[in-house]
């Protein structure tokens, strides 16, 4: 297999400290730059606990606060494409979003994703968690078009709602990335299933980066980050401990896949379409 990208994930231990969150993803991205990666990817709200009252005090500018400026310094010192995650972000006129800012390799700001559904919802292990008590939703599709694929951009919650990986597949997009931080309820049940059935109804790559589950947090994330290829097959995967996940993904993949299986191609848009507004 001829690969042209290497992906890596960090998938790390978010704890209630900016700074030292700001550090360990520093450290990771290097640790990943130097296993060859040249795309890495961070998970949801890595500089910050996961908790709705939390993410006003630590929310920051995109692309010109410090969390944005460590990335862009990061990215052009290690000459890779970083997609960082995502973040609190507060714009001019104090409205906060959960957003995902991606940087090119010479530190440039390629474009943020404001995640579009907001995860509100009282599950029956007793785990509620209403993200918009504190934050707004995004109203746009995200498309990141490089010379090694064109990204689309997903956060979390927004894998579960399959129009939106439609459309970006449809738009030519080749690596869904989906950073995220499903619980240990939804995650054993779900996570799984959804990042491969994305890809398996896409026929793209779907990469899911997670955070490692932090006992002493009051969310417990799940884990498990994961890179999937068109055909549904699981390249790399994790538990739920801190590590760099790394796979290399051969493009060409994408044809082959739908050459064989023209799904696509065999959509009745004579009998439903699907709309962007
Ligand atoms: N951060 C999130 O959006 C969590 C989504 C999640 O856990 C789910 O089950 O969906």
């Amino acid at each position: 297999m001829k690969a042209n990208l290497r992906i890596g994930i960090c998938q790390m231990m978010v704890v209630d400290d900016k700074e030292s969150n700001l550090r360990k993803a520093r450290e990771m991205i290097r640790k990943a730059s130097r296993q060859g990666c040249n795309l890495v990817v961070l998970p949801e709200m890595f500089n910050c606990p996961y908790e709705s009252m939390a993410f006003p005090s630590y929310a920051e500018p995109i692309p010109n606060g410090e969390t944005s400026l460590l990335l862009s310094r990061t990215a052009r010192d290690e000459h890779i494409y970083l997609v960082g995650g995502s973040i609190p972000e507060i714009d001019s006129g104090g409205r906060i979003f959960n957003s995902c800012p991606v940087f090119g390799p010479d530190g440039q700001f390629l474009g943020c994703h404001r995640k579009v559904h907001l995860f509100d919802v009282d599950l029956e292990s007793g785990l509620s968690f209403r993200e918009s008590d504190t934050l707004k939703a995004g109203n746009n599709l995200t498309i990141i078009p490089t010379p090694a694929a064109t990204l689309g951009i997903l956060i979390c919650y927004d894998i579960r709602f399959p129009e939106l990986s439609r459309l970006l597949s449809l738009s030519g997009v080749q690596v869904l990335v989906v950073p995220a931080a499903f619980n240990t309820t939804t995650g054993p049940a779900h996570w799984e299933i959804l990042l491969r059935t994305r890809a398996i109804d896409n026929q793209v790559f779907v990469v899911g980066a997670a955070p490692a589950t932090n006992p002493v947090a009051s969310y417990h994330a799940w884990g498990h980050s994961m890179v999937v290829d068109p055909w549904g097959s699981v390249l790399a995967s994790t538990g739920s401990t801190e590590t760099v996940l790394w796979a290399d993904l051969d493009l060409s993949r994408i044809e082959q896949v739908r050459k064989a299986l023209p799904l696509l191609r065999h959509r009745r848009t004579d009998l439903y379409t699907l709309k962007r507004r």
